[in-house]
């Protein structure tokens, strides 16, 4: 069973009261979906609307939805997961917000969740918990299933211990997690910072800090239980991925999408959640320096940020799509001609067939997040370029950046630094990009997304308990 704030579906009911489901926005339903459809299972979580409780209808998949009123969606989602820990977890980038109602909210929709599961899973059932909104779910549900093999898996970074340090729940949310049997990182250091703090806050015997990707697991001892944690950088379906952008339509598609653009000899792409860590106002400000600097020619170059709409009605986001909508509008109003801007600005969820078009298309691809989990968007551009063209810049504060060693990696801080990357990879030599792409297709189709998955679940089902 896999449990996660939201289901792979939104609910979104049309002005006629019509109800139709959408696929999820963000790499955690990208990633599961696949994985739970090539497998049997469940799926717990929250439709993406208030007071529902509709299960949808999907082939291959079981649903259970697990309501939240409009007070719950407030305090807890848009509250204490994404107004408290998503900016605390992701190097405080924003200020994190501390506030005793949205904890006690965060707590009763965790024991929700824990409940819902606990209601479904068959006797001795594997259940895998999803990230930071569903934190305090394993010790719950442990305590109302002890038969079930629990399993945590967190999306976003692990903080360094002096941030954590701030949480005034910080205790309770170790002790949670260490409900599990096995809790998973994307990176070693996440895990190493938890084995500390297990520790630390928790009071438990941690073992020693030097853990592995998918090896040299560490392990804490919890009321005679041993829980273990380890490392399992998460991929996509890169087999699925790399077929679809060679067909004849999608290719077909990125011709066309280069046409739509007025046949610009470079394409860059961002594609994101307009989220503030993702670092859209970076790019952009290098590609406004780099015009300014005529080291990219306005006539020749076309910038397409694709920006799907993400926590529309929390703080940090309002102001940070107004100041990206200021960027693209100062860039345009200096360097584009009537009918040909040079920013494309798209501000909604684009399909996934035309995503993989716009990756076939694009010459260099921008990802450039101030801290990343680990950014899936990189590894699809990856897998959609079997011709080895192309070209990937990379910010070195992304999960993806521990695997994907040949793209042109930047400090997203060091604005010198991402302009001389962009600028490298747009004048790249054709086979040295070649090179490039050819050793990180070598990475993203050998460690896929069904991978992650057999790795995690494998320990899984190894763990003594
Ligand atoms: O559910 P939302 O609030 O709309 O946000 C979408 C998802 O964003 C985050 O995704 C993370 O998971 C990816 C896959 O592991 C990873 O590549 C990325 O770096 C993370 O940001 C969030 O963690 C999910 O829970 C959200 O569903
Ligand atoms: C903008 C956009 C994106 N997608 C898909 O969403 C995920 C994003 O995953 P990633 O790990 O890069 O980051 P977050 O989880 O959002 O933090 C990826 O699979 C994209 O292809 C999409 O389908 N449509 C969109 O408009």
């Amino acid at each position: 069973m896999v449990v996660a704030n939201r289901l792979p579906v939104d609910k979104e009911v049309l002005p006629d009261d019509e109800v139709r489901w959408k696929r999820s926005p963000g790499g955690l339903v990208t990633a599961l979906e696949p994985v739970l459809r090539s497998h049997t299972g469940a799926w717990v979580g929250w439709s993406g609307v208030p007071d529902s409780q509709d299960d949808p209808d999907i082939d291959g998949l079981e649903i259970r939805a697990v309501p939240l009123s409009s007070t719950e969606i407030a305090e807890y989602y848009e509250g204490f997961s994404n107004g408290t820990l998503w900016p605390l977890y992701h190097d405080v980038i924003a200020k994190p917000q501390y506030h005793r109602e949205w904890w006690n909210t965060y707590v009763a929709v965790n024991e929700r969740f824990a409940k819902a599961t606990a209601d479904v899973a068959g006797h001795g059932a594997l259940v895998w918990v999803q990230d930071y909104q569903l934190q305090l779910v394993p010790k719950m549900l442990r305590e109302l299933r002890p038969d079930l093999k629990i399993g945590f898996f967190l999306h976003i970074p692990f903080p360094p211990v002096e941030l954590f340090m701030q949480l005034p729940w910080r205790a309770e949310i170790v002790n949670g997690l260490l409900g599990a049997d096995l809790i998973g990182f994307h990176l070693p250091e996440g895990a190493e910072n938890f084995l500390y703090l297990a520790n630390r806050l928790g009071g438990h015997h941690a073992s020693r800090r030097s853990v592995g990707v998918r090896s040299r697991f560490g392990s804490v001892e919890v009321d005679g239980r041993t829980v273990t944690v380890g490392a399992f950088p998460i991929s996509i379906a890169a087999g699925e991925i790399d077929a679809a952008s060679k067909t004849r339509e999608i290719r077909r598609r990125a011709r066309e999408i280069r046409k739509e653009l007025g046949s610009p000899s470079t394409i860059l792409l961002g594609v994101d959640r307009l989220d503030y860590t993702k670092g859209i106002d970076v790019r952009l400000k290098a590609f406004l320096e780099l015009l300014e600097e005529q080291r990219l020619d306005p006539h020749e170059t076309v910038l397409v940020q694709l920006a799907t709409p993400s926590r529309e009605r929390v703080e940090s986001y309002v102001a940070m799509r107004s100041e990206i909508e200021q960027l693209v509008g100062h860039i345009n109003g200096t360097f584009a001609e009537v009918g040909q801007p040079v920013v494309q600005y798209l501000n909604r969820p684009i399909p996934r067939d035309e995503l993989l078009a716009f990756f076939v298309a694009a010459d260099v691809m921008l990802v450039t997040p101030l801290r990343d989990g680990m950014n899936l968007v990189a590894k699809e551009y990856v897998g959609c370029r079997s011709d080895l063209g192309g070209a990937l810049v990379l910010s070195e504060f992304t999960g993806a950046a521990a695997e994907l060693k040949q793209a042109y990696q930047a400090n997203p801080y060091d604005m010198e630094g991402v302009k001389d990357a962009i600028e490298a990879a747009v004048k790249q030599p054709a086979e040295d990009g070649r090179v490039r792409m050819r050793a990180m297709r070598r990475q993203v189709l050998t460690h896929d997304v069904e991978r992650w998955a057999k790795s995690f679940l494998d320990a899984l089902k190894d763990t003594a308990n």
